[in-house]
């Protein structure tokens, strides 16, 4: 047996157990703790990581006084909470291993906080917290809405979302919930589709509200999305468009203060330049200058497909309504009156920023993936060849296709399916830098552009992840059945033999058919981009 074969193996009885002895911890009936605990103990040493010994060794600490003690009534209550908490961090280490045998104690530490899960239905519960320990966050299971409040009072854990079941809450419970959402986001999980039940969820301070059966994707997004800290997210792009450089300097300096990113252009016949460059949320537009006019403009912006969905807001001394609205019509989102209050006019921007993004969001990311749909992956490549070819930059693209998929749909189903395309769109959102842009090309094809990068630099690199793709372990509907997947990409460069987005597609896509025909699990660099094998 090979060395990854024996690890999912091992991985696959240390889970077994981990399971095994949270369910006897939580069944008052179950007298066979101590047997669980013994056989999470042997489990443990085939898999020694040092945080799953320290774990083991917190859970053997707090159990062991209680060994000669049949029944779970002779264990304080507080006992089997510390015991839940070590557990679910066993698990999260596990779930962790699983994804990445190749991850460092360090990433380990760093990884995310605990979720609560409260609902009324055992088995989509277990469900539950098999798939979100699968996407790296272990949750603890609670069976009332008194006790989800009594675990974010009393642990030291910070939990990071909780996923609540309007089974659960009654209507005067709307202030306890509004004042625990205050401390953890909650996502409601309810049968109702009818307003009064969804109002009822957001004046519970609700940040989210998913009507069962569960699509358990939409899910997961709606934790990455409350889960990931305001200062990972990229701050709004805002243009100022203003023949004033003084002026344009105090707006600057009001946004920038507000943590957002900004380019001042004064010369407005260089919009489309620095629309393909800096890549604005927003467009912040002067209304009169000498060149021509803010609505004029707003027009040429219009015009081109490429731009048509940044917002534009005016921001001019003009009070004439009339004015005002004949500059909307023309193409403008918002019309801002100077003089104005720095705060207002930071609000009204970032809120306008703000709804266009999920607005922009909806239309151009692949719902599964979270990553560029189709269209748009091949719109940014357009803009980062004409980027490349005005910095004269190196840019480079590859092409990912999961090897025969088919054949995992066939044997694991269509859901398990979608969880390995969402894995590895989670892996390569993981180890791809910011400003590299990630697309899901078609079903199991991804498309990465790398601007200012050289391909045999990013050869190495996507290696990497080609070969912890294939160390990553997948559960099939049987938590218990786990399975490996591999990929295989080819790799394109940027250069003066490519003349079109088509061409360099083309290019890349040729690659990746050699990379199949070679044996799949491996990379190709396009023959025409490199001299390198
Ligand atoms: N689960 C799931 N399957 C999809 C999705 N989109 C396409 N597929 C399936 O992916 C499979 C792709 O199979 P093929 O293109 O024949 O190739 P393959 O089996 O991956 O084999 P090679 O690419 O030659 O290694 C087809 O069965 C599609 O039905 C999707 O969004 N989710």
């Amino acid at each position: 047996m090979n060395n990854s074969i024996l690890q999912a193996q091992d991985t696959k009885e240390l889970l077994k157990a981990v399971i095994k002895l949270r369910n006897c911890l939580e069944d008052p009936l179950a007298n066979t703790w101590q047997s669980a605990l013994n056989d999470l103990e042997q489990a443990c040493k085939s898999l020694p990581e040092p945080p799953i010994l320290a774990l083991m060794n917190k859970i053997h600490h707090l159990l062991s006084p209680y060994i000669e003690n049949i029944g779970l009534e002779n264990i304080p209550g507080e006992i089997i909470n510390d015991c839940h908490i070590y557990i679910q961090k066993l698990e999260e280490v596990i779930a962790i291993h699983v994804m990445d045998p190749m991850l460092t104690t360090h990433d380990i530490a760093q990884s995310k906080p605990f979720l609560l899960i409260g609902l009324q239905d055992k088995q989509l519960t277990e469900e539950i917290i098999h798939q979100v320990i699968y996407f790296g966050y272990p949750s603890l299971a609670c069976h009332s809405l008194h006790e989800i409040i009594q675990k974010v009072d009393a642990s030291s854990t910070i939990y990071s979302a909780i996923i609540l079941d309007t089974e659960y809450c009654k209507k005067e419970d709307l202030q306890t919930l509004k004042e625990l959402s205050e401390k953890v986001p909650i996502i409601f999980i309810s049968h109702h589709h009818d307003v009064a039940s969804r109002l009822f969820a957001v004046q519970a301070g609700g940040r989210g509200y998913l009507v069962s059966p569960l699509e358990f994707t939409n899910l997961i997004e709606k934790i990455d999305q409350i889960t990931t800290p305001t200062s990972e997210r990229s701050p709004y792009r805002i243009l100022i468009v203003e023949d004033s450089r003084t002026q344009a300097k105090v707006i600057r300096k009001h946004l920038e203060k507000a943590g957002m990113i900004t380019e001042i252009l004064l010369d407005p016949l260089k919009i489309n330049d620095v629309l393909i460059e800096f890549q604005p949320d927003l467009i912040l537009l002067d209304l009169y200058m000498p060149q021509c006019s803010g609505v004029d403009l707003a027009k040429v912006i219009r015009q081109q497909d490429m731009f048509v969905g940044i917002p534009i807001v005016y921001l001019s001394a003009e009070e004439d309504v009339g004015m005002q609205l004949t500059a909307i019509r023309g193409g403008g989102d918002d019309f801002l009156t100077k003089p104005i209050v720095p705060q207002y006019m930071i609000d009204a921007i970032a809120a306008r920023a703000a709804r266009s993004r999920t607005l922009r969001a909806e239309m151009i990311m692949d719902s599964l993936t979270e990553t560029l749909n189709h269209t748009r992956i091949l719109e940014q490549l357009e803009l980062e060849i004409a980027r490349a070819k005005r910095n004269k930059t190196p840019l480079s693209f590859a092409m990912i296709d999961i090897d025969h998929f088919k054949l995992i749909n066939d044997s694991h189903g269509h859901p398990v399916g979608d969880r390995v395309i969402k894995g590895l769109a989670r892996l390569l959102k993981q180890r791809l830098r910011r400003s590299d842009s990630i697309g899901r090309y078609g079903g199991e094809e991804f498309a990465i552009i790398l601007p200012q990068t050289e391909p045999e630099t990013f050869y190495a690199k996507l290696d990497e992840i080609r070969r912890g793709f294939s160390k990553l372990l997948h559960r099939s509907s049987d938590p218990l059945i786990e399975f490996s997947a591999t990929f295989s990409a080819g790799l394109a460069k940027f250069n003066n033999q490519i003349h079109s987005v088509d061409e360099f597609v083309q290019a890349a896509d040729k690659a990746l058919y050699e990379a199949k025909a070679k044996g799949r699990n491996c990379i190709v660099l396009d023959g025409k981009s490199t001299l390198l094998p």
